[in-house]
């Protein structure tokens, strides 16, 4: 659906050239969640405008939708562009329109006529879950609601891509679920492509199928979730997938186990898909002449599959919990020491 090769966009400064995006290759296929994360400045915001033809590309070539954007312009990039619908972190809602004005906008532009707009908006308040709520102004909504009616908005003229521009970042943690598995009915539902891009590796843990990380313009790392998570590669990749794995209350319970065993071995083992269904902790007991006891644990699901952390105190002889240790690495379940006690 989205083929990006060698990607190339350079800005010119006062402070002379600077290269915002640097020799990007990515392709997107139809129908997938596809994330790129990256913290501020990395280049997200380039991508996104390279994604839906408001920036050309000073090198290299972007293609949506069998359009190349990066060759077209005029009319034919306007057309190709309403097949490329966007969300915005602030909504970019119309404030003196109602919901259903709002929606209605992109099909009065499209010359949509009058009774067949009518139909279409509240086949998308439906969609979106806000009936009843249409004479509403955005002002009299919450941000999780204003979002619906963007989301609604950017489906008028049936995209085929929806471009997500930090979508969830204005909202708490609850609604930012809830407008993730709108995402995700939307995308099952109607089959549509989604990229979005985001700083939270949550927003990539929960709803999409591939991920693209991206540092000072390049994207260093890129797969399936699950993969990405299972073996981050690229020290900023780690550090994205330890705002899930490793989280503050994680630091401070593993500060306290540190303190609190003095004996055995600190042992954080790493799940992944069907993995977290074996029953490791029980073999591990049987097999070999140790204690396990377990300390610590959170299991998330991604699209991939689940993803699991489990934090364990191995105590024994120092052959036992090795030969314990070894036996983990052969059942394919990653192990990290956290601290060896003896
Ligand atoms: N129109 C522009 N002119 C000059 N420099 C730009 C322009 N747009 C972006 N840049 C620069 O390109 C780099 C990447 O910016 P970009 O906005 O794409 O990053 P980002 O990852 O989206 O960050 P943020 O989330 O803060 O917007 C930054 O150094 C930025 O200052």
């Amino acid at each position: 659906m989205i083929q990006l090769q060698n990607i190339t966009k350079k800005y010119k400064t006062a402070n002379g050239e600077l290269t915002a995006v640097k020799d990007v290759n990515l392709s997107i296929n139809k129908g997938e969640i596809f994330g790129i994360i990256g913290y501020s400045g990395a280049g997200k915001s380039t991508m996104i405008r390279l994604l839906n033809g408001l920036e050309k590309p000073t090198s290299g070539t972007v293609k949506v939708n069998n359009q190349e954007f990066s060759a077209i312009s005029g009319q034919k990039l306007r057309d190709a562009r309403q097949k490329v619908s966007m969300i915005f972190q602030h909504f970019n809602l119309l404030w003196s329109r109602t919901v259903a004005e709002n929606i209605a906008f992109p099909l009065e532009i499209a010359g949509v006529p009058k009774a067949q707009r009518d139909a279409r908006v509240k086949e998308l308040i439906a969609l979106v879950g806000l009936e009843g709520r249409d004479t509403a102004y955005p002002s009299q909504l919450s941000g999780g609601q204003k979002q619906r009616v963007g989301i609604a908005r950017a489906l008028a003229n049936n995209p085929e891509v929806l471009l997500c521009d930090e979508a969830t970042s204005a909202l708490d943690p609850e609604t930012t679920d809830a407008i993730l598995d709108l995402l995700v009915d939307i995308n099952e539902r109607l089959g549509l492509t989604i990229v979005l891009i985001t700083h939270e590796m949550h927003v990539i843990r929960k709803i999409c199928h591939r991920v693209a990380v991206m540092e000072a313009g390049e994207v260093v790392e890129s797969g399936e979730v699950l993969q990405v998570f299972q073996a981050p590669q690229a020290d900023i990749t780690k550090k994205f997938v330890s705002q899930i794995t490793d989280t503050k209350e994680t630091q401070e319970t593993v500060a306290q186990l540190k303190a609190h065993y003095p004996t055995g071995q600190l042992i954080k083992l790493v799940f992944v898909g069907e993995k977290t269904e074996q029953p490791v902790i029980s073999q591990l007991v049987k097999k070999f002449d140790v204690e396990v006891s377990i300390v610590h644990g959170n299991i998330s699901q991604t699209k991939n599959g689940p993803y699991g952390t489990l934090i364990v105190q191995v105590d024994g002889s120092h052959e036992n919990v090795s030969a314990a240790l070894n036996y983990l690495n052969t059942v394919e379940v990653q192990t990290e020491v956290i601290v060896n006690v003896d």
